[in-house]
């Protein structure tokens, strides 16, 4: 058998195990995503093919924002050994990054499609409710941050489901910081989030995309941020800082309407403090304290 894998970087969503099917890897470069049950690996396989080969989605985007797809493939797994099982072959967004901390942002304020059953419905307003995408239109889904020495901060499901909208704050403070355990120190804000070829400046120009775009609505999708925590530095160089867009298995129609659902969200990460400039000078400044 090959040497594939559960990827060490995976923050969210069905994880591989013995009795599991979730994503692997075989350090190729690819990310294999399994076909996911019902009409739901099906529904997020036609959202492939028919966002590859979209006449009027910019390649720009396209090659920016999202995995490359390269077709489905049968691969056996510890879950099913004597079944191989259809996956997604992807671009592993990580791929090439040492020390990847990596964020998995659920955008939205709602997360199903409409055209979704009431019992799934009800299941999806709770969670959206339980946690800050209703209030602020999106909601930390998984994280992790690799210390200086190679430490893991990672928390689990339950506490970050339990965030409210200042444990999110602190979290995307966390995600830039070098410190071990729960401290902050803000000290990659000006490298990951600012500047040229930062988060903000990359959600910006995936925003001015949706404020145009009608043919897709996002539901449950994530932007996930990567960075090599092995190359970034506080003066702001390296770290290839990744904004991408996973998880497509809700992706409706557009039918001509702008996502308003997803651009909300997205303008609210945005605006959110701590990936603003100002802040982002303020903790420079030593402004942390005054932020908490
Ligand atoms: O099955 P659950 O209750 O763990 O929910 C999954 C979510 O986990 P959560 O409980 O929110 O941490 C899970 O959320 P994350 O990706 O982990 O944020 C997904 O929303 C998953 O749906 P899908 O794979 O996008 O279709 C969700 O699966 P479905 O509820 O859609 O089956
Ligand atoms: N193409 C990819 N490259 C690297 N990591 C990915 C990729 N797609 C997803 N991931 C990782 O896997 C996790 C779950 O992916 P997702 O598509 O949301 O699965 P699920 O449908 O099970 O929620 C993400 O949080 C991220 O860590």
């Amino acid at each position: 058998m090959s040497d594939l894998r559960p990827p060490e970087h995976q923050v969210a969503g069905h994880r591989a195990s013995a009795n599991k099917l979730g994503p692997l890897v075989d350090g190729s470069g690819l990310f294999y995503k399994p076909l996911q049950a019902g009409d739901r690996g099906e529904h997020e396989l036609a959202f492939y093919e028919a966002f590859s080969a979209h006449a009027t989605v910019p390649p720009r985007i396209r090659d920016t924002f999202f995995p490359r797809f390269h077709g489905t493939r049968l691969l056996p797994t510890e879950a099913r050994p004597a079944e191989p099982h259809p996956h997604l072959v992807l671009d592993d967004l990580l791929a090439g990054l040492e020390a990847p901390s990596v964020a998995d942002i659920k955008i939205g304020a709602i997360t199903w499609p409409p055209s979704s059953p009431e019992p799934y419905v009800a299941k999806c307003l709770a969670k959206d409710r339980g946690t800050t995408s209703v209030l602020l239109g999106f909601r930390v889904s998984g994280v992790r941050v690799v210390a200086p020495g190679g430490a893991v901060w990672r928390p689990e499901r339950p506490e970050l489901k339990a965030l409210d909208t200042a444990g999110v704050r602190r979290v995307l403070r966390r995600y830039v910081s070098t410190v071990a355990g729960d401290g902050t120190d803000c000290a990659l804000a000006a490298a990951v989030y600012g500047g040229e070829g930062g988060v903000l400046s990359q959600l910006r120009e995936l925003k001015a995309w949706f404020e145009e775009q009608t043919l897709f609505h996002f539901y449950s999708a994530s932007i996930l941020l990567g960075y090599d925590a092995n190359a970034v530095s506080a003066s702001g160089a390296g770290g290839g800082v990744r904004v991408k867009l996973v998880d497509f298995a809700h992706v409706a129609e557009g039918d001509g309407v702008i996502d308003h659902n997803f651009l909300g969200g997205l303008c609210s990460l945005i605006k959110s403090k701590v990936l603003r400039g100002k802040e982002i000078s303020d903790l420079l400044g030593c402004g942390v304290r005054r932020l908490t």
